[in-house]
């Protein structure tokens, strides 16, 4: 039977009715179709995540396969990149065909694997990147993120490596001796009041610098997780502008929120790389707003309670993102007028999936494609609550803030996966 979402607004401003039979848009509901009244309502295709921490194996209290998917889906996901800091880490063929089947049997978003660059993450030798590509899991993303890959020459071979297959490495841009493991709050003059190990910005930019130089030399692709400051803006911008196959991007924690929270010690606030003051928030929207970031990336990083209830230097650094992306998104960019809908459909849906190279997701609202959407109410606001996510992890940065609460239903391939 057929689903016809009558009377929805599209990213570009049309009203139109959206026909949904056996997965994908038709332009003929037949004759029994289901109507479901969408006065009011924007739909934007289904969001695409290309940084997410889904904690199974290893830490299955704080996050598994499935419920990391209900959360992707509560946000407005279709598609989640589940990167490879797990533990085990996904270094072999054998292990992302794992997380494939246990992201197939939770069935709510697409989960793609992403493979580590270097074997147990440990910086020194290549994993099998390319038995993990031509595997079931077809792994074309590649990241050691949690760590910065420091060997320049590991970084060069592992970019030749990808290059035939068309695959990507995503970096965590930490310089390991600027920013060692100490650094927790943005080096500057709060840092030095509060006590807390200082994490410079040019520990990111410097590593920015030298990967799309890499990038240049091999030819390949380069992404850049979390930027987070604008000098490692700043060096992105020159790189596209010469042409370097780069993209990168953006948290929504660093979108909205800044090293000011650090005050009180919450050690919610405690994410690499850090929070940033206010003049590094201005830099990374207007870098989302004109392209030279591609993409919103969540880095949803659940954490147990007791491995955050540490002094702040040494509690584990990561927050929740998938509910409150869209979100933040919106009150950040869409509501000050810096991207319109179809902006907030491109860096968070179009764009990623093109980052991730996911032919199924990201499309357009249009006749023969997936029926992936996310069904948003613009008008809805509430207060977050930390005990009402569907995340098994309680480190959610915005609880008791009032924020949008767009999200109303989402389909993956015209399946309802999350319902209000
Ligand atoms: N962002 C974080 O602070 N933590 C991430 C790792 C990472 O993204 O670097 C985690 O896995 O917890
Ligand atoms: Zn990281
Ligand atoms: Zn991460």
């Amino acid at each position: 039977m057929a689903t016809v979402l009558r009377s929805v607004t599209l990213p570009d401003g049309t009203r139109t009715d959206l026909t949904i039979s056996e997965g994908v848009f038709v332009d003929d509901a037949g004759a029994d179709a289901q109507v479901v009244d969408c006065d009011g309502l924007i739909a934007l295709p289904g969001l695409v995540d290309v940084h997410t921490h889904l904690r199974e194996p290893g830490r299955e209290d704080t996050e598994t396969v499935l419920t990391g998917s209900q959360a992707a889906a509560r946000g407005g996901f279709t598609a989640v990149c589940a990167m490879a800091n797990t533990t085990p880490v996904t270094d072999t063929a054998e292990k992302a065909e794992h997380i494939r089947d246990l992201g197939l049997r939770a069935g709510l978003v697409d989960v793609v694997v992403i493979g580590a660059i270097s074997k147990g993450l440990a910086g020194e030798q290549l994993a099998e990147l390319g038995l993990m590509n031509s595997s079931e899991a077809r792994v074309t993303m590649f990241s050691d993120d949690g760590h910065c890959l420091m060997d320049p020459q590991l970084m060069r071979r592992a970019l030749e490596w990808v290059k035939p297959f068309g695959g990507v490495i995503a970096q965590h841009a930490q310089d390991s001796s600027l920013a060692g493991p100490g650094a927790c709050c943005h080096e500057g003059e709060l840092s030095g009041r509060l006590g807390l190990g200082g994490w410079p910005s040019v520990a990111e930019s410097s590593i920015i610098a030298r990967d799309v130089q890499l990038a240049e030399a091999t030819g390949s692709r380069l992404h850049v997780c979390h930027v987070s400051t604008a000098e490692g803006v700043d060096v992105i911008r020159w790189a596209k502008a010469r042409g370097i196959n780069v993209t990168a991007e953006v948290t929504p924690h660093h979108l909205l929120l800044s090293t000011q929270e650090l005050v009180g010690y919450d050690t919610t606030f405690k994410v690499n790389p850090p929070l940033r003051p206010d003049e590094h928030i201005e830099a990374v929207r207007e870098a989302l707003a004109d392209k030279t970031i591609d993409v919103v990336g969540t880095d949803h990083a659940p954490h147990a309670t007791q491995d955050k209830d540490h002094a702040f230097v040494d509690a584990r650094p990561g927050m929740l993102g998938l509910e409150q992306a869209l979100a933040v998104v919106m009150e950040t960019m869409l509501n000050p007028g810096r991207l319109d809908w179809s902006g907030v459909a491109d860096r968070m849906s179009h764009a990623p999936a093109r980052v991730a190279s996911l032919a199924g997701q990201g499309r357009p609202l249009a006749v023969g494609e997936p029926a992936n959407l996310v069904l948003v109410d613009p008008t809805r606001t509430a207060t977050v609550d930390r005990a009402a996510s569907a995340s098994l992890s309680r480190n959610n940065p915005y609880h008791g803030r009032t924020l949008p609460d767009p999200v109303e239903a989402t389909y993956l391939r015209g399946r309802e996966t999350y319902r209000r």
